[in-house]
């Protein structure tokens, strides 16, 4: 099944909510952020603390200036105002400094926990062929690469913008919360902790709905994305369709489709806005009713009127800073419902990630890996065999479809094998068995050799070229220049390109490391493709080379070429493919004939 409907797949049985699941994955994220209490991460909370505390305490002294003034005023205090009015300018530019570094951190921060959370999430995406399994096995997740692109990056933005309002939070409510009793007794606290209380559960109610349409507006994000990727890898074979017209109305479709559950997302957080806006508007009354208590019930009748002001400005100032306090908790709510889809929708990939690592049953967790191209583990068994299959069977996935049944083949060196049958019958997925991409339904599988230059190579069906220069194509998926025998040269993977018959390749490149800004599957035709392909197998030179149709673009003269260059590099192959042509380079031929039957033929050679 194409990986666009996995795109739109089944999506979520639960819908994701802000509920205990939430606070589970929002841990477990929190653990990546914060591996030891000596990350960086942990230093730069820690920096962000004493800034923000620095700055509350700053704020406090710019908060009772107003006071001062009034008082300085009314007593015509013109040394008190000229004293008042320097500390206040003063106050004022330390203030905004200490803002301006509070934000600086929080973006660095955001950075920071992006980089851990994304290598996280690559850590256990590039495991094994877990990257596989998830974007072609897998229904129930969408559009992982959106997850781990644009979701983290959200993810981390919004958390960052959080949690300097957070962690002051604490500090900033037992000290006004103390203020405001000190000025106008328990009525003041009780009265803000109530009008919070109401605030919150409002709030939670209203963000409700809100978390599952942010969820859903992601996913259909990312399919739209996808639509329009699909086209830009096949706009050529689009444009032979000329399906412009049919290709405008889909990916509309997928627009129209977005834009709804946009629209709907707005319409939910219009009530939350509202909520969230009367409750600002709210506090702001609030702090003069309850300055007016002690007013009219006479408790500061002896105070002048210029007292009485600078005491109304004092406790104005306390009262509103608890509210606005309680109040920036309040705002949070809209941030934190962004906060929590992105939560459940990288928090759901992870579990996904893990289900499929404990799963494998050849992933070894101490170890890290035993999957990879590049693992220099080697399996036991016979060197001079690569695959021992017993009585193995295979279906293929999402349906009953038997495609092979009870299949026992052991492929030993010099033994080359040709795999042939009608379209559909299970070549590719024998291939994929082999490979360990398909667990077998039944019967005994064993890769006896390891993957790599000495051990096995897949070419597959489909020729997949990387980003990058000659030499990386060559040598792919090497990481670097691999020491075949010393140190490899430059004319080696000339050699093998010319035997490949794409020598003509280093003229338009302009040589083997020369950057090009060009995507190779663009300006290579598939035959091209394949003889680089070819190039690559004989520049690894491994002893076993498995070939899905690999000379399907090319002529019957430049497949001879081609398998003659592997034969003679001393490689056993195991082949697939339709063409009769193919026989003369195997010894026994594996036919499937469908719905699980099959004939194993040794070939005459001439
Ligand atoms: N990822 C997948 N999910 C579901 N079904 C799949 C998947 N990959 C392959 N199949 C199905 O498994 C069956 C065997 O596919 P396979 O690719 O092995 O065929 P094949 O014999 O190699 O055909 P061809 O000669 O066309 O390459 C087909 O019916 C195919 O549709």
């Amino acid at each position: 099944m194409p990986p666009l409907a996995r795109a739109s797949g089944k999506g979520m049985k639960r819908r994701p909510k802000l509920d205990w699941r939430f606070v589970q994955r929002f841990c477990s994220i929190q653990r990546v952020l914060f591996p030891s209490w000596s990350s960086q991460n942990v230093l730069m909370l820690g920096t962000l603390v004493g800034v923000t505390l620095t700055e509350q305490m700053i704020i406090y002294q710019v908060g009772v200036v107003p006071s001062q003034f009034y008082e300085a005023l009314s007593d015509k205090d013109y040394g008190a105002f000229k004293n008042l009015a320097g500390l206040a300018f003063l106050l004022i530019l330390l203030n905004s400094t200490l803002k301006s570094v509070d934000q600086y951190i929080c973006s660095l921060m955001s950075v920071s926990w992006r980089k851990s959370l994304t290598e996280s999430l690559h850590r256990a995406y590039f495991q094994g062929n877990v990257y596989y399994t998830l974007n072609v096995l897998r229904e129930d997740i969408d559009n992982p690469d959106q997850r781990i692109s644009q979701d983290t990056e959200r993810l981390c933005k919004q958390m960052s913008t959080m949690v300097s309002r957070l962690i002051i939070s604490p500090f900033t409510l037992v000290y006004y919360t103390y203020q405001c009793f000190y000025s106008t007794g328990w009525i003041g606290p009780v009265s803000i902790f109530g009008y919070f209380i109401v605030g919150t559960i409002t709030n939670k109610i209203l963000m409700g709905p809100i978390v599952s349409t942010l969820f859903e507006q992601e996913k259909l994000e990312g399919d739209f994305r996808f639509k329009h990727m699909q086209i830009r890898s096949n706009a050529e074979s689009a444009a032979f369709y000329r399906a412009g017209k049919v290709e405008h109305m889909r990916t509309d479709r997928r627009l129209q489709t977005l834009l709804r559950c946009q629209k709907s997302l707005m319409n939910k957080e219009l009530w939350l806005y509202i909520g969230v806006n009367t409750f600002d508007y709210l506090g702001g009354i609030l702090s003069y009713i309850i300055i007016s208590i002690p007013i009219f019930s006479g408790v500061y009748n002896n105070l002048s009127p210029g007292e009485l002001s600078a005491l109304i400005s004092k406790n104005a100032f306390v009262c509103i800073y608890l509210i606005s306090c309680f109040s920036q908790l309040i705002d949070l709510s809209t941030t934190l419902s962004d906060v929590a889809g992105y939560t459940h929708r990288i928090g759901e990939l992870r579990e996904v990630m893990d289900d499929i690592l404990r799963t494998r049953c050849d992933y070894d967790p101490a170890s890290g890996d035993s999957y990879d191209f590049d693992s220099d583990k080697v399996h036991s068994g016979p060197v001079d065999t690569a695959f021992i299959l017993d009585c193995v069977s295979y279906k293929s996935p999402f349906s009953e479809q038997l495609l092979v049944e009870e299949l026992s083949i052991k492929i030993s060196q010099g033994s080359n094998l040709l795999v042939v049958g009608n379209t559909g019958t299970g070549k590719t997925s024998l291939l994929r068995v082999l490979n360990r991409l398909w667990e077998a339904d039944s019967g005994y599988v064993q890769m006896t050799t390891c993957f790599g230059p000495r051990g096995i190579l897949f070419l597959p069906q489909k020729p997949y070229l990387t980003d990058g220069t000659l030499r990386e194509q060559v040598i792919y998926p090497l990481k670097e220049i691999y020491p075949v025998s010393g140190s490899v040269d430059d004319e080696r993977i000339i050699q093998y390109l010319e035997l490949a018959g794409v020598s003509s390749l280093l003229k338009r490149t302009g040589g083997l490391d020369e950057p090009v800004d060009w995507n190779w599957y663009d300006v290579l035709s598939p035959g091209e493709m394949q003889r680089l392909c070819f190039a690559r197998l004989f520049y690894l030179q491994p002893k076993y080379a498995v070939l899905d149709e690999a000379t399907s673009a090319l002529t019957e003269d430049a497949e001879g070429q081609m398998y003659r260059g592997c034969k003679q590099l001393g490689m056993t192959l195991v082949s697939l493919g339709h063409r009769k042509s193919l026989e003369k380079y195997h010894d026994v031929s594996l036919k499937l004939c469908g719905e699980g039957r099959w004939e194993l033929t040794k070939l005459k050679q001439e």
